[in-house]
């Protein structure tokens, strides 16, 4: 069986690390990527290296690291991390648990980000360097166009909401801005000519509603 991805937003939100090894720092530096408020627990402190953007306790574990967290990682030692596990699911915080995944309540996918962008892969435990393999080739697939195309989508997306008034012509802007010729266009003629591709479209479709795209490439 395979689980259910779903995308969490982590901003303000409390994450707790126990265990700041190998395991624990990606984990930790993967949860400040995503803007949450990471707090690593680990009695050697933070390591020689400091992940930037999160507080350290430098203490063995104890139950009350838990509180006020959202997500709890068990990635100090197998003892440790069942204990960690044990002290979450009373608390009803969702874990981790590297040593003894089935043991938890998550696990975590291979990630690339580009923008808006956010591609996972799991393998759902079979191997975790395949779902890395998998990332690595699946985001050069999809390219280095669409990070930047995602954000020019975020921003005209609202302008077209804001000044199309026709829902037709709204839902064929945005569904044709959303076809594989952009990302084409955008690797040949660049971000600012897709730009003004698209704002001549929604000129077009703001003054004279009902009009088809006059520039159908
Ligand atoms: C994808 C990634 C995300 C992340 O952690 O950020 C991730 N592991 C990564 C790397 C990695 N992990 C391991 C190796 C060494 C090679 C190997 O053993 O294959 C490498 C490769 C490397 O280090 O390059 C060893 C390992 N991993 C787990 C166990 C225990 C077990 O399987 O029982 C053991 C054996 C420990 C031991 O030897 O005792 C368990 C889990 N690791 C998972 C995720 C979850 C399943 C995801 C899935 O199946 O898709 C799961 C179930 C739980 C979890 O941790 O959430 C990250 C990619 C980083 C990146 O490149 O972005
Ligand atoms: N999920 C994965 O990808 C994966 C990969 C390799 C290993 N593992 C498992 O994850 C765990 C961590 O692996 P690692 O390679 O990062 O190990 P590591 O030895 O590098 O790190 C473990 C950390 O836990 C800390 N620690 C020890 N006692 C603690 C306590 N009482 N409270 C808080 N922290 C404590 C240690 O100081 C150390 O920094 C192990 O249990 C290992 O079996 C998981």
């Amino acid at each position: 069986m395979t689980g259910y991805p779903i995308v969490l937003d982590l901003a303000g939100r409390r994450a707790v690390v126990v265990g700041l090894g190998t395991v624990g720092r990606r984990k930790a530096a993967g949860l400040v990527d995503a803007g949450a408020e990471v707090l690593g627990v680990d009695p050697v402190g933070p390591g020689p290296v400091p992940i930037p953007g999160i507080a350290v306790v430098a203490q063995p574990y104890r139950a009350e690291h838990l509180l006020g967290a959202t997500l709890a990682f068990a990635s100090a030692p197998p003892e440790v991390n069942r204990r960690v596990v044990a002290d979450a699911t009373r608390l009803g915080v969702l874990v981790n648990a590297a040593s003894d995944p089935g043991s938890g309540d998550f696990t975590l996918p291979a990630v690339w980000r580009d923008g808006p962008i956010l591609l996972a892969v799991s393998t759902s435990g079979a191997g975790p360097a395949l779902a890395a393999t998998l990332r690595d080739r699946a985001s050069r697939a999809i390219g280095a166009e669409a990070g930047g195309l995602g954000a020019l989508l975020t921003e005209l997306r609202r302008t077209v909401r804001a000044r199309v008034p026709v829902e037709q012509d709204r839902r064929r802007l945005l569904r044709d801005w959303s076809g594989p010729r952009w990302l084409d266009r955008w690797r040949l003629e660049g971000p600012e000519a897709v730009r003004a591709a698209m704002l001549a479209a929604l000129e077009v479709a703001a003054e004279s509603p009902g009009i088809d795209d006059p520039d159908p490439r």
